[in-house]
């Protein structure tokens, strides 16, 4: 029998529900865009992706980490955009919403520099096909990293972290967002597998250190742990930029299985999702009704807060 040192609605098991999406099988774009130092320019060409991917039948379409801005502390503060004060005062996020109700696509919108007061965040805004607002994830664990004599690059400088993880409804499933370096929290993801999401999006850019060994392994992990789909986006590589992406934007299956991914050149990938995969996968391995709760536990704080 369950030990109950946690109340019931607070532990998170895997793969705990499976709301019936509103499609079963779609195509997803991922745009890994080439970014530059003209912001308006960055917009213009983001918005030619996105048209390119609905054009080409994406009905979901996700953009890279921090695609209108160079990713670095000195044009954070310069390229943000103050999101919550409306759409004049953010012309990066007005472009998605105004793209997602011409195109009547979804957007997972990367991620971009926000101001909020006199804080930073490294933001995802997601819109459905009417073109509202229907979240907003800010990074949760901010990439600090030091590897003498390789990289070393601390968010923290600039950045505030995020306080609250994100899940969203859309029309085209229950999309957990994750902002790149928080790809590497297990647990995060599987909260989001437990609160029934289909797939996990992580715009990203990762990079030439860290990129080779881990980008590709890090979200066929996250896809197994929790039987569902997971999506990367990435900017392209700039060999000339101080921070240089490993670009391979991917989408992996529920098997954990790679289902098409890119160098690191400017790509538009267009690939299908079949949720009816990741009924099979668990039908298959039942990893839900294996879970040792008895044994280990992880809380879900905001459902033990609420
Ligand atoms: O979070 C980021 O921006 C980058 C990251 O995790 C990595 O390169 O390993």
């Amino acid at each position: 029998m369950a030990s109950s040192f946690l109340p019931e609605q607070a532990r998170v098991p895997p793969s705990l529900q499976f709301p019936f999406p509103p499609v079963t099988k779609f195509k997803i774009g991922l745009c890994q865009l080439k970014v530059t130092a003209d912001k308006e320019n960055n917009i213009l060409h983001a918005r030619t992706a996105l048209e390119e991917a609905a054009q080409k039948g994406a009905k979901l379409v996700l953009l890279p980490e921090i695609w209108n801005s160079p990713y670095s502390n000195d044009s954070f503060p310069v390229y943000a955009e103050e999101i919550d004060a409306g759409f004049d005062a953010s012309p990066s996020t007005a472009m998605l919403s105004e793209v997602a109700r011409l195109l009547n696509i979804t957007i997972v919108g990367g991620s971009i520099p926000e101001r909020s007061g006199d804080k930073l965040y490294n933001t995802c805004c997601v819109f459905g096909t009417d073109g509202k607002l229907k979240a907003k994830h800010r990074k949760i664990h901010l990439f600090d990293i030091d590897v003498p004599g390789e990289i070393i690059f601390k968010e923290s400088k600039t950045l505030t972290a995020g306080e609250t993880p994100t899940i969203v409804d859309t029309e085209v499933g229950r999309i957990g967002i994750g902002i790149c370096h928080d790809i590497r929290f297990p647990e995060l993801a599987m909260l989001y597998a437990s609160r029934g999401a289909h797939l996990l999006c992580y715009p990203g850019a990762f990079n030439m250190t860290t990129g080779p060994f881990l980008w590709e392994v890090l979200q066929r992990a996250r896809a197994l742990d929790n039987q569902l789909y997971v999506a990367s986006c990435s900017p392209a590589r700039d060999v000339g930029a101080g921070y240089v992406a490993w670009g391979h934007s991917t989408l992996v299956g529920p098997f954990g299985e790679v289902l098409a991914t890119t160098e690191h050149g400017e790509a538009i990938i267009i690939s299908d999702i079949d949720y009816s995969q990741i009924e099979l996968m668990r039908k298959n391995l039942p990893l839900e009704k294996q879970w040792r709760g008895d044994v280990y536990q992880l809380v879900d704080v905001q459902r033990l807060n609420s």
